[in-house]
């Protein structure tokens, strides 16, 4: 069936913006429209305080526009838009602007980085339901996915598509579970490979932290690659931030790794607010035996030899796995359950140790 951009755009015009009384195309809510072979996607921008009233309007211009072209058609994704700042130039992968000195983003109180030394420890599963958690605690929180390598948040946050660029300058960043995330591999196509190095790679994250349009958030957290390379030291370089917090595995080799990272961040200057341990124990989901699989209590002695505080940890379980990698992470799907419980203590802990 072909749908035309005015048919959609009628029916937008029928549904009513909860902040400002008057149409959603005339209240200017409607962005990035695009009627494609029947498949209609945009963006609705809406100011913070009137996200929640605006989600059953969204609902329903999905249900009316569904009717006309089809169920699973219809992509309507909403923003929290933010306070303007002077809008910036806008090129994805340009080269680095100069600057001097560590600089506060403006309207983020703080930034804290979520690192590990070795891939695979499981950072970005931490760092969603870190973020969720801390949502839930109502602390307003954006994600910065600056894993350039594998950026897996857009996944792990149920988030697709493109975000907005009104006006080609600025970005506008997508949300989801109470999120506010933009990642590399939002502006990427998914199979495609982001081989970029140095100074590139330093141009697309400061493009990232300065050109989107976070609004005020309480915290960012920043999913760094694995290691200890070029994003982990622009990072520091250029933004300041509140501090890290370095994941591991208590396996012996990803421990030495994490030391590189602590290490790293001593040199940097940057604060290490705390170690987690992820994968840190087995329960068996039928006889609720535990199981220590890649050893126990390596990341809490670490810290504790150091001196660095201890946060948690968290178990290896399916649940962890199939939530985070199907989109909703466990702190957002099962809040209630042990597993969730595990990253709401870590989030709490950050709250009440004065980093968020
Ligand atoms: N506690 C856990 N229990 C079970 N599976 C987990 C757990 N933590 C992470 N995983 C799974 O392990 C895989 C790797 O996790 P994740 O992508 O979070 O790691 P990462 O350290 O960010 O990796 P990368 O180095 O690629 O950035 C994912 O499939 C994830 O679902």
């Amino acid at each position: 069936m072909s749908v035309t951009r005015d048919e959609v755009l009628d029916i937008l015009k029928a549904l009513t913006h909860p902040g400002t009384g008057t149409d959603l195309v005339a209240a200017d809510a409607v962005r990035a429209l695009t009627v494609d072979e029947g498949r209609i996607r945009f963006v609705l921008e809406v100011a913070p305080e009137h996200a929640a009233a605006m989600e059953p309007v969204r609902l329903e211009a999905v249900e009316r526009l569904e009717a006309l072209a089809g169920k699973g058609q219809v992509s309507a994704i909403m923003t929290a838009h933010a306070t303007k700042g002077p809008p910036p130039d806008l090129k994805i992968g340009g080269a680095a602007r100069a600057q001097t000195g560590p600089q506060k983003l403006p309207g983020v109180k703080a930034v804290i980085a979520v690192a590990s030394g070795k891939g695979g420890v499981g950072k970005s599963t931490v760092s969603a339901n870190l973020a969720v958690a801390l949502a839930a605690e109502g602390k307003k929180v954006g994600m910065l996915d600056a894993d350039v390598y594998g950026p897996s948040q857009p996944r792990m946050l149920g988030i697709t598509g493109r975000p907005a660029s009104p006006d080609g300058k600025t970005i506008l960043p997508l949300r989801n579970h109470g999120v506010t995330l933009m990642s590399i591999g939002l502006m990427t196509k998914e199979d495609e490979a982001v081989v970029w190095r140095g100074p590139m790679l330093m141009g697309a994250l400061q493009q990232m932290l300065a050109q989107v349009q976070w609004g005020q958030l309480d915290v960012l957290i920043v999913d760094l690659p694995p290691g200890t390379g070029d994003v982990q030291m622009t990072l520091a370089q250029k933004t300041e931030v509140a501090g890290a917090i370095v994941v591991s595995t208590p396996q012996d080799i990803a421990l030495l790794d994490a030391r590189k990272a602590l290490d790293m961040f001593g040199k940097m200057n940057v604060k290490v607010m705390g170690m987690i341990e992820n994968m840190s124990a087995y329960i068996c989901p039928n006889c609720g035996h535990e199981a220590h699989i890649f050893g126990h209590g390596g990341a809490r002695a670490d810290a504790e030899r150091l001196g660095l505080p201890f946060l948690g940890e968290i178990p290896l379980d399916l649940e962890i796995r199939s939530a985070g990698d199907g989109g909703a992470p466990i702190v957002a799907s099962k809040p209630e359950s042990p597993q969730a419980q595990a990253f709401r203590d870590i989030a709490r802990r950050l709250i009440a140790d004065g980093h968020v």
